[in-house]
C-alpha cells in the first residue's frame, strides 16, 4: 500500500507530539499562527491522538460541504465521551441513526419556528425584568456586572424554554452544568494519551467528569419524576400541547412511542443536557462580546444607537419585542461583526468516518479535525483588515451566518449545523435592542477604548479574560448626529440613566 501523504506540520517531540506547542495557549489563536506557517490542513499529533486543523475557508468548503458526509462525525475523546452517555444525546454523539432521529426531534419539535415563537412573551417578560433591573441599578448609582446579567439572561431563557418556568432544581441544576462545561474545557492527560493504563489511573479527568455528570443526570431524573407527578395530579384533561416545554414535548414522544427506539429517560436527560450546554454558554457570551466591543467603539454604539431610536420613535412601549426588529440593519451587522471576530465556539470537532483526501492530502479515518472557524473569519485572505472591528464590512453583502458561506460558519455547517440558530438570534436581538434603545453606554471617566482589555479566556466557549473592571454606563444630553435624546416622562424607565457596569466573575446560580 503506498504511503499516505500527510499534511504538514510543526515540529514534534517524542511521545508528546505537537502537545507542546498547545498547552497554556489560547488554542484557537496558537492554531491560526501555526497554519499560517504550516498551511490549511496542519498536522498536529496531540499525544497519542493524530488531528488535523482545518484553517481556511477552502479547506471549510471541502471538509464540511464537499465531504460533509465523511466528517460528521464527532471524535472519541475520553472526557467528553462521558458527557455522551453512549451516543445517547445530539452534540457529541458520533453520526450514525440514532444522532439522525435525535437532530430530526431537536429540528422539528424541540428548536422548530414554533417553539421559538412560542418563546416571544417569555423572552420579553425576562429581558423586560432585566431592563427594569438595570434602570433600578442606575437609579441608585450602583455598578452592574453585564456579564452575569446577560449569562443569568439567557440560562433563564433557556432553562425556561427546555423545564417551563422556575423549577426547584433551577440553581443547582445550572451550578453543576457549569462545573461539568468548565471541566470539558480544561486539559486532560487522558484525552491525548487514552490508550494508556498509566495515565488514567494517574489522571482525575475522567473521574471528576463522571461525578459531575452524574449528578447532572440525577437532577434531570427527579425533574422528570417531578413533572410526570405532576400530570398525574393534574389529570389527562390538563394537557394543552400549545404551551409545553421542551421536556413536555420529549415525555410526550416517549409516551407516544413514536421513534425507532425506546426513548428512555436516560436519552432525555442526555438531549436536554446537551441544549441547555449548548445554548446558556454561547448566548451569553456572544451578547457579553457585543457588549465589549461597542464599548471599545463608541461610534459603531452611537450608530447602533441612533438607528434604535430612529427606527422605533420616541414614543415607542417600555419593551421592545422581536417583532419590532426587522429594520434594525445596523444593529444585525454589528451582531455578525462580533460573531465574525468573537466566534463563541471558535474550534468545531469533527472527525471522519472513512479515509479521504483533502487538498491532495491523505486523512486517515479517524482523525480528529479540528476546523478553525476562529482563524478562518480573521483570514486576510478573505477579510480586509481582518483584526478591526467594522460592522460596515456586512453592508450590501449578502453574507449571513446560516452556513452558506465558508469563510464565515459561525454556527458551523454542514449536517451538524447549528440547531439553535434562531432560538439564539432572537434573544440576541431582543437583548441588545433593549439595550441600545434605552441606556447610554460609555467607558468610565478616564478610560479610553485603547485601554479597554479585551483579552481571552477559552474554556469550552470564548470568554473575555478581565474580571472584576468597571465601566460607566452614564447619561448625557448630547443629540447624537441630530437625534433629539428620548424623554420617558411617565414611564418606569428614565433612559440615559447613571450606572455603574462591569464584566466580571460568572455567578451561574439562581
Ligand atoms: C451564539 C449562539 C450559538 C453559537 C455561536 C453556536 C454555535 C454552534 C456550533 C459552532 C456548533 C457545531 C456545528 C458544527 O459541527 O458544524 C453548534 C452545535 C449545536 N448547537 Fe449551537 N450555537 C449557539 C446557540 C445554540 C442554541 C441557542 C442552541 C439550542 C437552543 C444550540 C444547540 C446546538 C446543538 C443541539 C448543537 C449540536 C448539533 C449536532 O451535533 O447535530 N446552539 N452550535
Amino acid at each position: 500500500k503506498p504511503k499516505n501523504r500527510l499534511p504538514p506540520g510543526p515540529w514534534t517531540l517524542p511521545i508528546i507530539g505537537s502537545l507542546h506547542h498547545l498547552v497554556g495557549a489560547l488554542p484557537h489563536r496558537t492554531m491560526m499562527a501555526l497554519s499560517r506557517r504550516y498551511g490549511p490542513l496542519m498536522l498536529l499529533r496531540l499525544g497519542e491522538v493524530p488531528a488535523v486543523a482545518v484553517s481556511s475557508a477552502e479547506a471549510v468548503a471541502l471538509v464540511m460541504k464537499t465531504n460533509d458526509l465523511t466528517f460528521s462525525s464527532r471524535p472519541s475523546i475520553p472526557t467528553m465521551d462521558i458527557l455522551a452517555c453512549g451516543g445517547k444525546g445530539i452534540v457529541f454523539a458520533p453520526y450514525g441513526e440514532h444522532w439522525r432521529q435525535m437532530r430530526k426531534v431537536c429540528i422539528m419539535e424541540l428548536l422548530s419556528s414554533k417553539q421559538v415563537k412560542r418563546m416571544e412573551g417569555i423572552r420579553a417578560e425576562l429581558v423586560g425584568n432585566l431592563i427594569r433591573h438595570i434602570a433600578d441599578t442606575a437609579s441608585t448609582g450602583a455598578a452592574v456586572n453585564i456579564s452575569e446579567k446577560v449569562t443569568r439572561l439567557s440560562n433563564d431563557v433557556v432553562t425556561w424554554a427546555v423545564f417551563g418556568s422556575k423549577f426547584a432544581q433551577q440553581g443547582e441544576y445550572l451550578r453543576t452544568l457549569y462545573d461539568t462545561l468548565a471541566l470539558l474545557g480544561g486539559f486532560h492527560l487522558i484525552d491525548f494519551f487514552p490508550s494508556s493504563r498509566l495515565v488514567r489511573w494517574l489522571s482525575n479527568g475522567e473521574h471528576n467528569m463522571k461525578r459531575r455528570y452524574s449528578r447532572v443526570q440525577r437532577i434531570i431524573a427527579d425533574i422528570i419524576e417531578g413533572r410526570h407527578e405532576a400530570k398525574e395530579a393534574a389529570g389527562s384533561g390538563a394537557c394543552n400541547t400549545n404551551d409545553d416545554d421542551m421536556l413536555d414535548v420529549l415525555l410526550r414522544l416517549q409516551q407516544e412511542d413514536a421513534l425507532a427506539f425506546p426513548l428512555t429517560t436516560e436519552i432525555i436527560g442526555t438531549v436536554l443536557f446537551d441544549i441547555v450546554g449548548a445554548a446558556t454558554e454561547t448566548t451569553g457570551r456572544l451578547l457579553e462580546w457585543v457588549m465589549s466591543e461597542l464599548a471599545c467603539h463608541p461610534e459603531a454604539m452611537a450608530k447602533a444607537q441612533l438607528e434604535v431610536r430612529k427606527v422605533l420613535g420616541e414614543d415607542h412601549r417600555a419593551v421592545i419585542t422581536n417583532s419590532d426588529l426587522a429594520e434594525l440593519h445596523y444593529m444585525r451587522m454589528v451582531i455578525k461583526e462580533v460573531l465574525r471576530l468573537h466566534p463563541p465556539t471558535p474550534i468545531i470537532l469533527r472527525m471522519n468516518q472513512e479515509d479521504c483526501k483533502i487538498m491532495d492530502y491523505d486523512i486517515p479515518k479517524g482523525t480528529s479535525v479540528y476546523v478553525n472557524i476562529f482563524a478562518v473569519s480573521r483570514d486576510p485572505k478573505h477579510w480586509e483588515n481582518p483584526e478591526q472591528f467594522k460592522p460596515e464590512r456586512f453592508e450590501n453583502s449578502k453574507m449571513d451566518y446560516m452556513g452558506t458561506c465558508s469563510e464565515f460558519t459561525p454556527f458551523g455547517t454542514g449536517r451538524r449545523r447549528c440547531p439553535g440558530i434562531q432560538f439564539s438570534s432572537s434573544l440576541t436581538e431582543l437583548t441588545l435592542a433593549n439595550f441600545l434603545y434605552h441606556f447610554d453606554w460609555m467607558l468610565p471617566d478616564g478610560a479610553t477604548p485603547a485601554s479597554f482589555d479585551m483579552s481571552e479566556k477559552f474554556a469550552f466557549t470564548v470568554s473575555r479574560r478581565t474580571k472584576h473592571r468597571k465601566f460607566l454606563f452614564y447619561s448625557d444630553e448630547t443629540v447624537i448626529d441630530g437625534f433629539v435624546p428620548l424623554s420617558f416622562s411617565g414611564s418606569w424607565i428614565t433612559a440615559f440613566t447613571a450606572v455603574a457596569i462591569s464584566f466580571g466573575e460568572l455567578n451561574p446560580s439562581v
